[in-house]
């Protein structure tokens, strides 16, 4: 600005200096008579070169020729369609897993050099999953933004044609443009639009455009820095030849988020915005249990929106309260009433099944988070100590017990059970249902009973398989009334920081003197 400032001035000296100049030759009591028409010359082509450069500079549109203004323009619109964001990595709040992740994706891009001397292959493909407005598409732009490269982004469903070919020759003319404008990312929305599992018949359109995009996968070279991240909220209908090594072989996992993350988010989306003091985002995090990122920004954009309908000057509470039942109502979202008495029940069922695991010294813990996932609701990590081939009648049943703990711990803590044990009956039958009928574990004896036996004996096997279950369910209520104090003291953290991770569970486990003297 400052520079078209000079230019100008310079512009106007040099016109008066020139108009000057033709003046005196005319009228020879102005004395400019030692100048001569060489010198004249030259001060006037300065003077039309200043100008020139001006109109260049200036991006005034009503000054600047019509041609150059659309030139203008359409390098605009191209640059927004496949630009370098602006986004960079503190833009995303939460999610520091997937960011510590992505860091090593982030060096592969920026020093690629590196990793080829030494023989590695860069990753092609990384896969980000999970419920949708969680930041995916925020977090890949914030990739290219990390390493200045071109974003590209697209849509599966862009690519799904009526007309063989239509779809593949788009997907080729996008790898097309990463190549040229390399560094690049390419993103993929809904990627399971196109890539979803193949029929047997393998002729059609959907399947040509997949086919395409693994050609291109395979097909980039060492000098391409090419990354193709794609997004989907159904890893489970992807193709498999789609996740194989050196295509989409880095999975990562994109939830809602916890307490924590929420506040970090409402703090990124409220920093533009005049809050009034009656604001504690803290407790605003709080409320919002099980929202997404999304549905956060859009909240606190509802907020303002209210805000200045009502003409205030700063942003209250009561606007924040008011876009929160807004957005419960316009999304079919439970009310925070709702919500607090399931995430009581929920931590009260998961501190069960941890504690019933702590007491029987089944299974690692690593962590709880009653963030809804998807379908479920709160979920215990476990892994085994190792992989193992065989497992004791005694180890089976305790399993059993750790997946009921969470059921017994409804039914003492609130008197009442509800459909959140759906998954853990269901496994615990299986394994009942396994012992009797192929592990010779029951009464029926060491007989293996196949499907077609069983239809002759179903009341024996399930009479088998529900005393087998009921047995255990009574000792797991038995565990759950002795350890009430630990439970009740992990489910107050759960409910306070929506998860716990392996350290602090082990903490409160070691006050109440875990492992107890009773396990087995
Ligand atoms: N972790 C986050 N930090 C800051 N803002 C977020 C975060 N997650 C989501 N948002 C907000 O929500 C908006 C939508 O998120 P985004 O489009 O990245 O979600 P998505 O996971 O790609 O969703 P979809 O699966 O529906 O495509 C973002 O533009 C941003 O404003
Ligand atoms: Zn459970």
């Amino acid at each position: 600005m400052l520079k078209k400032k000079i230019i100008f001035l310079l512009f106007i000296i040099n016109l008066i200096f020139t108009s000057l100049m033709i003046s005196s030759r005319f009228f020879p009591a102005l004395s400019f008579k030692a100048l001569n028409t060489g010198d004249i010359f030259f001060i006037t082509l300065v003077t039309i070169g200043l100008f020139i450069y001006y109109i260049k500079l200036d991006n005034n549109p009503q000054l600047v020729p019509a041609a150059i203004s659309t030139e203008k323009k359409k390098n605009e619109e191209k640059s927004k369609e496949n630009n370098k964001p602006d986004i960079s990595f503190d833009d995303v709040a939460g999610l520091d897993e997937i960011k510590e992740e992505l860091q090593e994706i982030i060096d592969f891009i920026n020093h690629s050099e590196k990793y080829l001397k030494m023989g590695a292959t860069i990753p092609k493909g990384v896969l980000f999953h999970g419920p949708p407005g969680t930041g995916k598409t925020l977090l890949a732009k914030a990739v290219a933004g990390e390493t200045n490269s071109t974003f590209l982004y697209s849509s599966g469903s862009e690519f799904v044609e009526k007309y063989v070919g239509v779809g593949a020759k788009r997907i080729r003319n996008l790898f097309e443009k990463a190549k040229k404008e390399a560094p690049s990312i390419i993103f993929i929305d809904e990627i399971d639009a196109i890539g979803s599992k193949r029929n047997s018949d393998s002729n059609n359109e959907k399947d040509q455009t997949l086919n395409q995009l693994l050609v291109e996968m395979d097909g980039f070279n060492k000098n391409n820095t090419i990354i193709v991240i794609g997004a989907t909220n159904r890893l489970d209908l992807l193709d498999e030849a789609l996740l194989r090594p050196g295509r989409f072989d880095r999975h990562m996992y994109v939830g809602n988020p916890n307490v924590k993350a929420r506040e970090e988010i409402l703090k990124v989306h409220t920093k533009n915005k005049p809050l009034d003091s009656s604001i504690d985002i803290k407790d605003i995090a709080k409320k919002t249990h099980g929202f997404s990122g999304a549905q956060l920004a859009n909240i606190a954009n509802e907020a303002a929106i209210i805000a200045v309908r009502k003409e205030k000057s700063k942003i209250d509470i009561n606007d924040f309260n008011s876009a929160i039942e807004r957005c419960i109502a316009g999304l079919e979202l439970k009310n925070p009433s709702v919500l607090l008495k399931e995430k009581n029940i929920v931590a009260h069922h998961e501190a069960g099944h941890a504690t019933v695991g702590k007491v029987l010294n089944v299974e690692m813990i690593q962590k709880i988070s009653i963030v809804p996932r998807g379908q479920a609701l709160g979920y215990v990590l476990k892994f085994p100590d190792e992989d193992r081939y065989l497992q004791t009648k005694e180890e089976l049943l305790s399993k059993i017990k750790v997946f009921l703990g969470g059921r017994a711990a409804e039914q003492v803590f609130f008197n009442e059970v509800t459909t959140g044990a759906k998954d853990d009956i269901k496994k615990v039958t299986q394994i009942a249902k396994e012992m009797v009928c192929s592990y010779g574990m029951s009464a029926l004896g060491n007989i293996s009973i196949n499907d077609q036996y069983i239809q002759y004996s179903i009341d024996k096997i399930e009479n088998e398989i529900k005393k087998i279950v009921d047995t255990c369910y009574e000792e797991v209520l038995i565990i759950i009334k002795e350890n009430q104090a630990v439970i009740s003291e992990i489910a107050d953290y759960l409910l306070e920081h929506e998860v716990i991770e392996k350290e602090e569970l082990d903490l409160i486990f070691e006050k109440y003197k875990f492992p107890l003297e009773t396990a087995n």
